[in-house]
């Protein structure tokens, strides 16, 4: 199983990055915040068949061309590389 994130510095570049840890427990939070809502959706799409992949689903909202995004890992009940690498991932396909 994969455990909880200890090198925390790992972290580091995605909290530059618009990522924040989330208040009240251990996981990744970003907004991303698209030019209308057929972008957030696509970009939706594509992210899940990367989520489905790796077999590491995210927890997220959209309204309009916003997308909220919790990434965390229930199974070790915080955050893992797994969300670190699903994190960079989505960064990437949001250009
Ligand atoms: C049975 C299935 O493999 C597990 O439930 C997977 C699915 N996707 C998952 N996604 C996330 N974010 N955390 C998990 O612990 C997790 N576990």
């Amino acid at each position: 199983m994969t455990e909880k994130l200890t090198d925390r510095t790992a972290l580091d570049p995605l909290l530059a990055n618009g990522w924040a840890l989330a208040d009240g427990r251990d996981a990744l939070q970003k907004t991303y915040t698209f030019a209308n809502f057929i972008n957030a959706f696509g970009w939706m799409t594509s992210a899940a068949i990367v989520a489905e992949k790796m077999n590491h689903h995210p927890e997220w909202s959209n309204v309009y061309k916003t997308v909220n995004v919790t990434l965390t890992t229930h199974d070790a009940d915080g955050i893992t590389e797994l969300d670190v690498k699903l994190a960079q991932a989505m960064d990437r396909l949001a250009g």
